[in-house]
């Protein structure tokens, strides 16, 4: 069969969230009880119709699937998850294929008995999918329904999208194996013959329907071999082989975040899937490098859609540059027998929508930054002066040549009083004193308890303790009235813990809207937006900062809030703070400085900030990393050089700290096995680790490791507002205890409460003391 062309320009995907969240607000309401399924669906439906028009509007072919179609409610994998109707064996008591979207949402969010499915990081990015549970009899079933409705809605509206389905390959790397199936050695991809069959149906039935293209997403080809994700030789042909064989759509697989590993060997190259009859075939070029002609192999008619324009960071496109790059590529491609488009590098879900949205910038940043609109823009611009030549371009080439000037030539770029401060730190600034010495000043100066409880930091961030800060922001409540409130609000959180009986108090973070922009906030070299909101999981979601500079502190700025909070109270009260790697991972980072450059600028303004809370008394200190592993690059052979700067900023930030001072870091979100010896090398004094979901594995892990100091493995979920019991809880700590030596155990939750309500979080923290108190008191009778 001849293959498809697909379009000169086109994008992977786009933010699903609305300009102005209204998919937000309408999942939260729907959730609420507040809004009907079929309301939800209408509002759903017009936020992306208005993303389609925009798209149609800034140029984008409305036919020919050049429109991206990925339209998830909450998540790409589940709905993936949903289209093959693979419902987990746990949830098979109450939910059956084909699954509805309150199922879905039963899946995303738990029920009463069960606990969500596990979300994880997807790829090196703050965005969190729903991990596949997979075992021998799990069900599999194709349910075409949603993508035919959504793709036939729109098509009325004047829209062909292109209908996106994570592909089965990524799909079964990505999933885990459901309990009990690990162990008789089972993995997911055992299941991957079945699961194309169920592929090669939903694919039928959407061409059936008239469905003209549809892309598959499988970034897992990028993985190389040996890696996690590993795909074994030869997969990748026998899968596309197999679903380009019948009857189908156009097919466009994408292997962004990274350099397509599988793709890129002697002799097999791009050709792979070429051969297989693939009609496109998209290549990351930002993360990845262009396939050079020896393993593009025969291209056969194939289109390869090069990902030139970034879409997980703002800048700017070079576009002279992009364009040298893609006229190579295209002789390349050409010469093997392909064609090229241009396109982005992964979906645009990682940035957001709008420049144009920002009032507040710092002047002239607007001009240097790219979000998803501009980066449609630059797609069509490159995609226009390769096919017409560079004269047909002339005034963006010349345009985008001025904003690079006016970036470099800009004050705040270059600081060279933080250059100098930097080329004079040696290996000494990231030394503390010797643990035998911190662990003595510590016990005499803090007196605490055996299983010392505390929690991670943050208390519920309620409706009123942001509608206090939106009126602060608009000017409605001046700087004393907020201050007043969120001091209110600290004593509050500081009464609740003293009755509740926690050993370690913390402030409760109310001031801050977001544990990284907050500091960018208060640190120079950082801009931060109005509406640059990004999807970080299901309705969640962050305005990434901007570091466009180097770093400095103008003044102290946790300080007041913590000393307020340990002015109120006889027991120890923990300063908290965000560490270097993880600012720089939850930020736009800059593309001219080496991020382990900016991550020691960061680190010594933090560093001066915890000079600062020791002088005012603090004496515990938590710097949290939870982004340590998500930063982690995925090729194995850069792995030791990340480990070791991300360590030593961690290491610069809290070098300062004395002896006394008790140095906690928390680390979430990831699992952390692999990086023990890097948990270990940052040398916190305590620890407190994620590790509720997983069944407290990572306390074993821990153990043969030989890690010494201090651990707090979470003892309950804070991602559900289910209330674990006591019972629970202290089976929990007995766990922790056959690997962790009672002296080193903290007791804690697995996350910070800024997502959970005061009702849950009182009941839950009651019953978090009561276990650690019962098992403390079984401890000290064995003695
Ligand atoms: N940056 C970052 N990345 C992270 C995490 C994190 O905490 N921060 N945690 C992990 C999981 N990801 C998460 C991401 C977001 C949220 C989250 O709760 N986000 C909130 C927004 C938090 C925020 O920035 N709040 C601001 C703005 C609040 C707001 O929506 N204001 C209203 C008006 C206020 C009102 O009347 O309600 C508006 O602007 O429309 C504030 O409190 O000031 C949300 O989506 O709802 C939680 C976890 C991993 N990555
Ligand atoms: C995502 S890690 C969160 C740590 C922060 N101190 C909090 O409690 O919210
Ligand atoms: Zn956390």
């Amino acid at each position: 069969m001849s293959k498809q062309h697909f379009p000169q320009a086109s994008i992977l995907g786009y933010p699903r969230i609305g300009r102005r969240r209204e998919l937000k607000k309408a999942l939260e309401a729907h959730w609420a009880g507040t809004l009907t399924e079929q309301q939800l669906h209408e509002r759903a439906f017009a936020v992306q119709q208005q993303n389609l028009e925009r798209l149609v509007q800034l140029g984008l072919d409305p036919a020919n699937g050049s429109l991206p179609g990925d339209h998830a409610y909450y998540d790409q994998v589940l709905d993936t998850l949903v289209a093959l109707g693979a419902v987990p064996s746990r949830f098979a008591e109450v939910l059956s294929a084909p699954l509805s979207t309150a199922d879905a949402f039963t899946l995303a969010r738990g029920d009463a008995q069960r606990a969500p499915l596990e979300m994880t990081k997807w790829f090196d990015t703050n965005y969190h999918y729903l991990v596949p549970e997979l075992g021998e009899r799990t069900t599999l079933r194709a349910n075409p329904a949603g993508l035919l409705e959504n793709f036939t809605a729109h098509a009325r509206a004047g829209h062909t999208i292109r209908p996106t389905l994570v592909g089965p390959i990524s799909f079964l790397l990505l999933a885990k194996a459901e309990e009990g199936a690990a162990r008789s050695g089972f993995t997911p991809l055992h299941r991957i013959d079945e699961l194309v069959e169920v592929y090669a149906q939903l694919l039928a039935e959407l061409a059936a329907a008239g469905v003209g293209w549809v892309q598959l997403d499988e970034p897992a080809l990028v993985t190389e071999a040996g890696a996690r994700h590993a795909v074994p030789g030869g997969l990748a042909e026998r899968v596309y082989r197999q679903l380009s064989s019948g009857p189908r759509p156009a097919l466009l697989v994408t292997t962004g975040y990274g350099t397509a590993g599988q793709l890129t060997r002697p002799g097999e190259g791009l050709g792979v899937l070429a051969r297989a009859g693939v009609d496109a075939v998209q290549v990351d070029l930002v993360r990845g490098v262009a396939p050079q002609p020896e393993f593009l192999g025969q291209l056969q008619g194939t289109t390869v859609v090069a990902g030139i324009v970034d879409a997980r960071n703002v800048w700017r496109n070079h576009l002279g540059a992009s364009l040298i790059a893609l006229r190579a590529l295209r002789q390349a491609v050409t010469a093997a027998g392909g064609r090229l488009a241009v396109g982005t590098a992964t979906s645009l879900l990682h940035v957001p929508h709008d420049v144009a949205l920002e009032g507040n910038l710092p002047e002239g940043l607007a001009d240097w930054l790219a979000f998803a609109d501009q980066k449609v823009s630059e797609v069509l611009t490159l995609a226009t002066g390769l096919e017409h030549g560079e004269d047909a371009i002339a005034r963006e080439l010349v345009a985008t040549e001025r904003a690079l000037a006016a970036r470099a030539a800009y004050p705040g770029t270059t600081v060279p009083a933080v250059r100098e401060r930097l080329a004079g730190l040696g290996e000494q600034d990231l030394q503390r004193p010797d643990e035998q010495q911190r662990a003595a000043a510590q016990r005499a100066g803090l007196q605490l308890p055996l299983l010392p409880t505390t929690t991670i930091g943050s208390f519920p961030q309620t409706a009123e303790v942001r509608a206090a800060r939106a009126a602060h922001a608009a000017g409605t409540l001046d700087d004393q009235g907020y201050r007043r409130f969120v001091e209110q609000e600290i004593a509050r959180v500081i009464a609740l813990q003293e009755e509740l009986g926690l050993d370690v108090l913390v402030h409760g973070e109310a001031e801050r809207n977001d544990m990284v922009q907050y500091f960018a906030e208060n640190l120079d070299g950082f801009a931060v937006t109005e509406h640059g909101w990004v999807q970080s999981y299901g309705s969640r979601a962050t305005r990434p900062s901007i570091l466009f500079g180097d770093v400095t502190r103008p003044a102290a700025f946790t300080v007041p809030w913590i000393s307020h909070a340990a002015s109120l109270t006889g027991k120890p009260v923990k300063g908290m703070l965000t560490g270097p790697v993880t600012i720089l991972a939850w930020s736009f980072v800059r593309d001219d400085v080496p991020l382990q450059t900016s991550a020691r600028q960061v680190a010594l303004a933090l560093r001066d900030e915890i000079q600062d809370l020791q002088q005012a008394g603090i004496r515990i200190i938590q710097v949290d990393e939870p982004a340590l592993r998500e930063l982690l690059p995925l090729r194995a052979a850069a792995q030791p050089e990340y480990l070791r700067w991300s360590v030593d900023a961690f290491r610069l930030a809290t070098g300062g700290a004395a002896a006394g001072t008790q140095i906690h870091t928390h680390l979430c979100y990831s699992e952390f096995g692999e990086v023990i010896g890097a948990i270990d090398a940052l040398g916190a004094d305590v620890t407190s680790i994620e590790a509720a979901r997983s069944a407290m594995e990572v306390t074993a892990d821990l153990k043969s490791f030989g890690y010494r100091r201090g651990i707090g493995p979470g003892v309950y979920d804070i991602h559900s507002p289910r209330v674990p019991s006591q019972q629970e809880i202290a089976e929990l700590i007995g766990t922790a205890l056959d690997s962790v030596d009672r002296q080193a155990l903290w007791v804690n939750p697995d996350c910070g409460l800024k997502t959970r309500g005061y009702a849950e979080t009182t009941a839950s923290l009651a019953n978090l003391v009561a276990a650690a108190r019962q098992v403390r008191a079984d401890q000290l009778a064995a003695i």
